[in-house]
């Protein structure tokens, strides 16, 4: 993996995140290339991670072994359309990790070329816990597989899905997710301040407390739903929490928010995939 060149063509939020949890994991700065239309993006992440940068997406493809498509699904077809011919020369493995872009779409827009592979990643890769669903066509070979694979765990997990549509619902679970958690850690924030607790005070408690839930899933085969018990006291503090959420739809307002998502990125797939 280490002697990839990776070039990132859009350097925002979701392209930091790996570049950043690729600089930690060891991958050489000077292999991992990333663009953006203006050096004002490009300057703090040349400064961050000593990577190289350019505006110069073409430039950028043609020392690549693999090309991380890291823009809006808005303006990936224009970007397609810019750099197809250096893509048909260099054939680098094409890893998008844009929201809804189906694999045929892709192809379409880069004239044919199909070495692609799909990712839905998350912001915590920035920090190496991201969380990445992969999808791959026939056209992808195995080396290829691997070689998403290798790159995407370097900054986090990642699940293969076998149909392409599931990578919806990855979006749903995890691409979007972080910012659920973030929602209820902010909710948590005001009820605690309502309550005369200091912001600094609360904060700290409720990091601590999402981190400890997530590690105690994590190290274990228990369902989330059993560890909720363990909490829940018989008429306890927990069980008048957990039944006021029960009694005001919790569960279908989150089973609706995911369905939601899931349906925003199969719209954008097919609107902007008539194109
Ligand atoms: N944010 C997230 O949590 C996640 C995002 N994604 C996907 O990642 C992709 C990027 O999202 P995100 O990082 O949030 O978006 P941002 O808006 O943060 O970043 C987009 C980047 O694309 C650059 N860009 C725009 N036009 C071009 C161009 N023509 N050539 C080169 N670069 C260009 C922008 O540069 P400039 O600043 O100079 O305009 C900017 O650096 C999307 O497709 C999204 O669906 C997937 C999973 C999670
Ligand atoms: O909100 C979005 O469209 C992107 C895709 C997944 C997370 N952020």
């Amino acid at each position: 993996m280490h002697s990839k060149t990776l070039s990132f063509i859009g350097a925002g939020h979701m392209a930091e995140a790996i570049i950043a949890g690729l600089i930690n994991t060891g991958h050489p700065a000077e292999r991992i290339i990333a663009t953006a239309r203006s050096d004002k993006t490009l300057a703090p992440l040349q400064a961050r991670y000593g990577i190289q940068t350019t505006t110069d997406n073409c430039n950028a493809i043609a020392q690549a072994d693999v090309v991380v498509l890291a823009v809006k699904p808005q303006v990936m077809k224009e970007v397609c359309a810019q750099v197809t011919d250096i893509v048909a020369r260099q054939r680098p493995l094409i890893l998008s990790v844009a929201a809804g872009l189906t694999c045929a779409t892709l192809s379409r827009w880069l004239g044919g070329y199909d070495a692609i592979v799909r990712a839905m990643p998350n912001t915590p890769s920035l920090v190496g816990t991201g969380a990445c669903g992969l999808y791959a066509t026939d056209a992808v070979s195995k080396e290829q597989c691997t070689l998403a694979s290798d790159l995407m765990s370097a900054v986090g997990i990642t699940e293969w899905v076998n149909e392409e549509r599931l990578l919806s619902t990855v979006t749903a679970i995890a691409g979007s997710a972080p910012a659920y958690f973030f929602y209820l850690m902010e909710a948590l924030e005001k009820a605690a301040i309502e309550q005369g607790m200091p912001l600094e005070s609360a904060r700290r408690l409720i990091i601590q407390t999402a981190l400890g839930a997530a590690r105690m899933c994590d190290a274990s085969e228990d369902a989330p739903e059993e560890f909720k018990k363990r909490v829940m006291s018989p008429n306890g503090t927990t069980e008048r929490a957990i039944f006021h959420f029960q009694d005001h739809g919790f569960e279908q307002l989150v089973n609706d928010a995911v369905q939601a998502c899931f349906n925003r990125a199969e719209e954008l797939g097919e609107s902007l995939g008539s194109q």
